[in-house]
């Protein structure tokens, strides 16, 4: 294999590695994951159309990269400001918003897609 190819394997990995590391030990990352999955599954059963795939798989990419970026901001901080510091504060609360921000757009998401085809199921029975 060559040089590059195998560097650019490497990155793979690393990247890899982080959403592995993020996953054991943010449990938010963790609740996310499985609320993403059984999002999916649900979507799978209803039967959604294409277009609702792509606004369901857009907010779940969504709330899991601003999680994973909250965790690269905790991490960073922690590292940079063991000690208490305002600005530390700072940069994990607008990271912790961030993440809160993409999770509210997602509960919408779910809701405006997912509600009338589970109403629709319910009404069916
Ligand atoms: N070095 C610091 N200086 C000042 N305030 C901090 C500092 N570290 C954390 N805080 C405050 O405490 C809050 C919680 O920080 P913490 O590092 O425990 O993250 P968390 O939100 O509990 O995330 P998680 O549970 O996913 O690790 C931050 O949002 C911030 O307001």
């Amino acid at each position: 294999m060559s040089g590059r190819r195998s560097r650019e394997l490497d990155s793979f990995r690393y990247a890899i590695s982080g959403i592995a590391g993020a996953l054991k030990s943010e449990r938010h990352m963790k609740f996310h994951m499985l609320a993403a999955v059984a999002v999916v599954v649900l979507s799978a059963l209803l039967g959604i159309s294409r277009s609702e795939w792509l606004w369901i798989l857009a907010a779940i990419a969504l709330v899991l990269v601003s999680e994973l970026f909250n965790t690269a901001v905790e991490r960073a901080v922690d590292l940079a400001s063991p000690e208490i510091h305002p600005l530390a504060k700072t940069s994990k609360d607008v990271a912790a918003g961030a993440a809160l921000v993409a999770a509210l757009f997602a509960l919408f998401v779910g809701a405006l897609v997912l509600g009338p085809h589970i109403w629709t199921a319910i009404i069916d029975r």
